[in-house]
């Protein structure tokens, strides 16, 4: 029996991943990964236990027996769950998202996440975004996407995106924080960022979050992906 069809989307921070991923989920009716979410689940883990970042066998021991939940609530949000506390807002700071970056670059870590990853790809389908779903994670999916857009545009967005939630950030941090993530990210060697083999590269640094969405359902199209 085959198994159930994987869409990865994969790209830098701020390209889009999250909001395009959660709108195809939800149109599709598909199971989500927001991969990011597990390693910043784990930062947010280790820092409350006091592991170091760089403890590679501690963080593993963390990431193997990590107690994440992810629960969609009735109004279609998806909330997060760190040993029963809900952590959905605390893992969304720029904080947390470098030192999510920071174990992510640790091959135990990686290892000891890949098969609760893998886990969702439940029937349906999965919609699963993050840096390395389509190369790494589920290699043989049918649709990869990876999505970038300009560093500036992706700082933009993001200050905007923070700017709302009431935090206080400039814009030059915060394009100098995703710069810092991008390095890292993609100069790693254990699954750094890139384009997957077959992968369509979209750029949406002039395009709107509709035009992205739009782009992805022909290619779900074209391929007979849904049902
Ligand atoms: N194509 C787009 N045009 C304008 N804003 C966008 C676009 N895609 C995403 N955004 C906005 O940019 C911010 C970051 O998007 P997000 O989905 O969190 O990115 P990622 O998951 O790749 O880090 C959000 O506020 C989102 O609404
Ligand atoms: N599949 C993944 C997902 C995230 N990571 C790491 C690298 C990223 O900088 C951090 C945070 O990822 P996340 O997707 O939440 O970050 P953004 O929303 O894109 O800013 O985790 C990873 O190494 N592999």
């Amino acid at each position: 029996m085959s198994l159930p069809a994987v869409i990865t989307i994969d790209g830098p921070s701020g390209s889009g991943k999250g909001t395009v991923a959660g709108l195809l989920a939800s149109h599709l009716q598909w199971h989500l990964l927001d991969s990011g979410a597990i390693y910043r689940v784990l930062a947010l883990a280790a820092v409350q236990h006091d592991v170091a970042l760089d403890d590679e066998a501690q963080l593993e021991q963390l990431a193997t027996a990590l107690d994440v939940q992810f629960i969609v609530n009735e109004d279609h949000k998806q909330l997060i769950f760190l040993e029963g506390n809900d952590v959905t807002d605390k893992i969304r700071t720029e904080t947390i998202g470098a030192q999510a970056s920071q174990v992510a670059a640790l091959p135990a870590v990686r290892a000891g996440l890949l098969r609760r990853q893998q886990s969702f790809r439940q029937v349906p389908g999965l919609i699963a975004d993050g840096r390395d779903m389509g190369t790494v994670v589920f290699p043989d999916a049918p649709l990869k996407i990876f999505l970038t857009a300009s560093a500036e545009e992706r700082a933009r967005r993001r200050y905007f995106q923070l700017k709302e939630k009431g935090e206080a950030v400039t814009l030059a941090s915060l394009l100098e924080e995703i710069r810092a993530r991008d390095e890292r990210d993609m100069n790693r060697t254990i699954a750094p960022l890139k384009p997957a083999e077959g992968a369509v590269v979209l750029d949406s640094t002039t395009m709107t979050i509709e035009q992205v969405l739009e782009r992805i359902l022909s290619e779900v199209a074209v391929r007979s992906l849904a049902g």
